[in-house]
């Protein structure tokens, strides 16, 4: 589709997309801690009511957005368009922007906004729809969720990522389920989102004929539903944490609840340590970081958020304030 003003004029935008826990943030990170000599404008969406993931996209130059509160797809899309329209004020700033969504959005009402807002899409140009896959856990998440089927129908690049945590076998078949859903985008494989750059950025235009060709009302309001039954459980606590009750607390909880808890981070503060410590898991898988000091006047406060079915919050706040020192 050729527009005018010409396409070297439009802004670039990529967006990330992919399920809880997929390697989004982690790809995000390689990519501006890659030797490319461009500067990004981030833009973070996360489900829940307490940000974490700013804390977890790496320090860069770059500027981080932050949308929280509600998912890019749905609420918070007059906000996208907002932080749009300010960016491209500061246009010569940036050489193009990253937009990660939530692990449960769905990618074609984003991809919309660049195609239904005027002033946003005589601007920018939204050069791909890349979405992230976890290689161990996808074929249990798209018999479970329509969105995860709805980011790989949509994507462009396709990156299967955690590559370790599978053998040849599963990796093949989990290709042939991918093909089976997008026969288009190329695939490609990584371990800790190290993907090379030329397959994420510069993929020269995401192709709307061929999406109007399957999704003849994508340009129109698209009908939009969210899973019933995931919810978010967002907590945080002031007294500082012991490490060694924290640790038995949530291993207890996810290997009893891993089937339910799609995803729990939280940014901590551990009795004693100097620094924020980043807890993450997806299921039952579970590991950590320190992720650096805190900053001048951020309150060290831990907040954890989970995202899963059959959440019990009482019972979940209880566990996590019994993990305060005493
Ligand atoms: N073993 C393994 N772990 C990975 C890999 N990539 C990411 N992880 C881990 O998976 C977890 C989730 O990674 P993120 O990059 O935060 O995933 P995300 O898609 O941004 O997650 P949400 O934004 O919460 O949906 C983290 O604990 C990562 O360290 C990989 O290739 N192999």
């Amino acid at each position: 589709m050729s527009d005018s003003p010409t396409s070297d004029a439009l802004v670039p935008v990529t967006v990330l997309t992919g399920f809880l826990g997929a390697g989004k943030t982690t790809m995000l990170n390689h990519i501006l801690t890659a030797q490319h000599g461009r500067k990004y404008a981030v833009v973070v969406n996360e489900y829940g009511e307490l940000g974490i993931d700013n804390d977890l996209v790496v320090d860069t130059d770059e500027e981080v957005f932050e949308m929280n509160n509600g998912c890019i797809c749905c609420t918070v899309r007059g906000d996208l368009i907002r932080i749009l329209t300010s960016l491209m004020k500061r246009r010569g700033k940036f050489d193009g922007i990253i937009i990660e969504t939530t692990g449960l959005a769905d990618p074609a009402p984003v991809a919309q906004t660049f195609f239904a807002d005027e002033d946003v899409r005589s601007k920018t140009r939204l050069d791909a729809v890349v979405t992230v896959i976890d290689a161990m856990n996808i074929e249990q998440t798209l018999k479970e969720s329509p969105e995860a089927h709805q980011q790989v129908a949509f994507a462009d690049v396709l990156i299967l990522n955690k590559t370790d945590l599978a053998d040849e076998a599963q990796l093949e078949a989990v290709e042939k389920t991918l093909k089976s859903i997008n026969s288009i985008a190329p695939v490609h494989r990584t371990k800790k989102g190290n993907v090379k750059l030329t397959d994420v950025l510069d993929q020269g235009g995401f192709d709307l004929e061929r999406v109007l060709k399957n999704m003849p009302e994508f340009l129109e309001h698209p009908e939009h539903k969210h899973e019933a039954d995931i919810s978010s459980v967002s907590l945080s606590l002031k007294t500082p944490l012991d490490a060694n009750k924290f640790q038995l607390w949530i291993s207890a909880l996810l290997q009893e609840k891993g089937a339910d808890m799609l995803r729990t981070k939280g940014i901590l503060n551990f009795e004693g340590q100097p620094d924020r410590f980043a807890f993450q898991a997806v299921h039952m898988m579970a590991d950590g970081d320190s992720i650096g000091p805190w900053k001048e006047n951020e309150p060290r406060e831990s907040r954890l958020v989970f995202i899963g079915r059959n959440l019990n919050r009482p019972q979940l706040r209880r566990g996590f304030e019994s993990c305060a020192i005493a």
